[in-house]
């Protein structure tokens, strides 16, 4: 028998929205109804995209090396953990993918989103999310609470027009692309999110 492809989610938001909260119920979600979860994030998910993380988070550097650096990160992640997950029929699920880069280095750092384009085609011509879950709050919810929680990285600690638009481009993106977006409403509780989340899992499992 044929084994059927595994089902692809990612996870986007702006720092401090809640998304890392709700990955590991929705990986335990999954698992209880029998799914075969491989739950990764971005950049990273690999031993070399791990490093290619802590440089990108950490060092300055020119917003298209910074780009180039998200899809090269990227490009080793689907070879190595998400097109084999698929392939044999598990569910891969992603903290952040492409979304992110069109939302922080197009929205947020202002790079033309033809260059990002380019470079989405480039590394996944034929990969996208089956479902996105866009976690969204306003600025000041987001800030209050990374500031009650971490030290922050280069991202973390730019300012509220940065992360307007770095939410406008997310809301826009979830426009265009309707049909695989949710945009939870995260100014409620974690409970009421949860069981959001769950109608939205069990259509994906019917
Ligand atoms: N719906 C919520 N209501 C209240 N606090 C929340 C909610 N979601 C997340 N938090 C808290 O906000 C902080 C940041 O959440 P986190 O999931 O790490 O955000 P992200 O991964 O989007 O940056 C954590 O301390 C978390 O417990
Ligand atoms: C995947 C990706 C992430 N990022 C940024 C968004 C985040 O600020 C940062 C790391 O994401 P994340 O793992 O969500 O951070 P944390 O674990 O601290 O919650 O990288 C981009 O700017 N472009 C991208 O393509």
């Amino acid at each position: 028998m044929t084994q059927h492809r595994g089902k692809f989610i990612t996870f986007e938001g702006i720092d401090g929205a809640g998304k890392s909260t709700h990955i590991a119920f929705v990986g335990d979600y999954l698992k209880a109804r029998g799914v075969d979860v491989v739950s990764s994030r971005e950049p990273g998910g690999t031993p070399l995209g791990e490093k290619l993380r802590e440089l990108v988070l950490h060092e300055k550097m020119h917003l298209e090396t910074e780009a180039l650096l998200m899809f090269a990160s990227r490009r080793e992640h689907i070879a190595q953990v998400i097109e084999p997950a698929l392939h044999r029929g598990a569910w891969a699920i992603s903290d952040r993918f492409t979304d992110a880069s069109f939302a922080y280095q197009g929205g947020g750092r202002g790079m033309d989103l033809a260059k990002l384009e380019a470079l989405e085609h480039w590394v996944h011509p034929h990969l996208q999310p089956d479902l996105t879950l866009l976690f969204d709050v306003p600025l000041e919810v987001a800030r209050a609470r990374l500031d009650a929680t971490r030290s922050l990285d280069k991202f973390e600690q730019e300012k509220a027009d940065f992360f307007a638009s770095t939410r406008n481009e997310y809301l826009r993106r979830a426009t265009q692309f309707a049909a695989r977006f949710r945009v939870i409403d995260s100014t409620q509780s974690i409970a009421d999110i949860q069981v959001q989340i769950a109608a939205i899992l069990d259509q994906l499992l019917a």
